[in-house]
């Protein structure tokens, strides 16, 4: 409620900032919120924001009747915006789709040509002003604060999977990272700059490939935010005169709506741009998880294994590590399967790899070979810390009790080969030394750990 009262406020004192800057958050702040914590969304939550909104209006001299007509007309404008939002699935919600736009312009249109629509039939009847001027700009300045600020709400609220994207990297690897980071909006305020500097009716455009630069750089919310920033700047360089895009000056109605509605629209580019560029971004996350993880155990596969492996090796052989390699082999695997079938056999060996991945130290490398068999690689700073390890993984196995189905409850134990070395560049010869010891555990009766140190 404080929140709106103060968006209100804010609204209320930039009015005399010109035709062309109209700001009046309060509407799109009410609607995001609302969708954001659906339960705010009670009467009583709507009878706040009434209060808010009517306290703004009449603390800064609005009379009475003026001030409920403007807050009913917003109210109602405000809860279009809600039930729509509230309907639309949350992948659109969160702007999480290309189309996601789309459908936030259709519901800003929606939701102010209903609070416009009222508002100047209202102001009309009572108080005898023009119905079409009225109509005008408060549908267009409703519209244009519903889609430059409804993003930012509905960005930030976005699920925490969504990836940070600040450039790290290719193009800006060699720029030092503060640099680096800000660099695209630095290259959107040096573009604002040149478009006051040279001015013309193509002045506003001039900042397209920076936006389009910050879209393909920073997070969705920081886009939106972005965008919100250039379309108020620009909004008011235009009023001020500073921005002078060769138009008539005082300008025209149509002249100052037509720019309004040009800089808005200009906006959705980087908007739409930073939605597709993530999602692809992330597709592209899942597509490299898949390809480097074991469905059923969640674990690397071999191939993500020997990848990670090889390259950890010689990082720790540089360092002086000694590293330890683990293979692991649960015991008469087949008899679990055969005795309580396949989806059982799953269960197994999900549960052994949620108490390998607690064994493994962090810093290790973790892998289902295929089958029942498994392996890992970590440093360790003697030979016994990695028996111990070894052990503890074998001991916590062997108490596990699997749950399976009513009243199945399956017990199974684990081998172990473990193998010592210091300053190996290759993970082959170690895991071919492992997989003897392994062959020994299992040899000497199984559910045992059987070390051979290499250093
Ligand atoms: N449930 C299940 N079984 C699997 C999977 N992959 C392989 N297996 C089975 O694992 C069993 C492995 O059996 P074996 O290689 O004979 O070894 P074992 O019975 O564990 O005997 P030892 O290793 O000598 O103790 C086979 O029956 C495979 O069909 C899987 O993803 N799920």
């Amino acid at each position: 409620m404080l929140i709106i009262f103060l968006a209100a406020l804010l609204g209320i004192v930039t009015r005399p900032l010109g035709l062309l800057s109209p700001f009046w958050p309060a509407n799109a702040l009410l609607a995001g919120l609302m969708v954001r914590n659906r339960r705010m969304a009670t009467e009583q939550g709507w009878l706040g924001a009434f209060i808010a909104l009517m306290a703004a209006d009449l603390l800064t001299g609005t009379s009475l009747i003026r001030a409920l007509v403007l807050t009913i007309a917003n109210l109602l404008g405000a809860g279009v915006a809600y039930a729509c939002l509230s309907r639309l699935p949350a992948k659109h919600v969160h702007l999480q789709r290309a189309r996601s736009v789309m459908h936030l312009v259709l519901i800003s249109v929606a939701a102010s040509f209903c609070s416009s629509i009222s508002g100047a039939l209202a102001l009309h009847q009572l108080f005898g002003m023009d119905f079409c001027d009225e109509f005008d700009v408060w549908l267009i300045g409703d519209l244009v604060n519903y889609v430059a600020i409804l993003p930012v709400v509905l960005a930030s609220s976005a699920p925490a999977q969504w990836p940070n994207r600040w450039p790290t990297h290719y193009q800006l690897a060699r720029l030092p990272q503060g640099l680096a980071q800000a660099a695209p909006f630095m290259a959107l305020v040096l573009s604002e700059g040149v478009a006051i500097w040279i001015g013309g009716p193509g002045a506003v455009m001039f900042s397209v490939p920076a936006l389009l630069w910050c879209a393909l750089t920073y997070s969705l919310f920081s886009v939106t935010l972005v965008t919100l920033i250039f379309s108020s700047s620009t909004m008011i360089a235009i009023s001020a005169h500073h921005l002078d895009l060769s138009v008539p000056w005082p300008m025209g109605k149509v002249d100052l709506q037509s720019i309004r509605l040009g800089v808005l629209l200009m906006t959705l580019t980087p908007l739409t741009v930073a939605i597709v560029s993530i999602t692809r971004q992330q597709l592209l996350i899942q597509v490299q998880y898949l390809a480097a993880h074991d469905q059923l155990s969640g674990l690397l596969n071999r191939r993500a294994f020997d990848q990670q492996t090889s390259e950890a090796l010689p990082v720790l052989s540089r360092h002086n590590r000694l590293v330890a390699v683990l293979m692991l082999d649960i015991d008469h695997f087949k008899r679990i399967n055969d005795t309580w079938g396949h989806a059982a056999g799953d269960q197994v060996l999900i549960a052994f790899a949620r108490i390998a991945q607690e064994c493994i130290p962090q810093n290790g490398v973790l892998g289902r070979m295929g089958g029942e068999e498994f392996a890992a690689l970590f440093p360790v700073d003697t030979v016994e810390e990695a028996r111990h390890i070894a052990e503890t993984l074998r001991q916590r196995f062997e108490d596990t009790t699997v749950d399976y189905a009513l009243q199945t409850r399956i017990k199974a134990t684990v081998s172990v080969g473990v193998v010592t070395a210091r300053g190996a560049e290759q993970a082959q010869p170690l895991m071919v030394q492992a997989d003897r010891a392994l062959y020994l555990a299992k040899g000497s009766g199984r559910n045992r750990v059987e070390l051979q140190n290499m250093d």
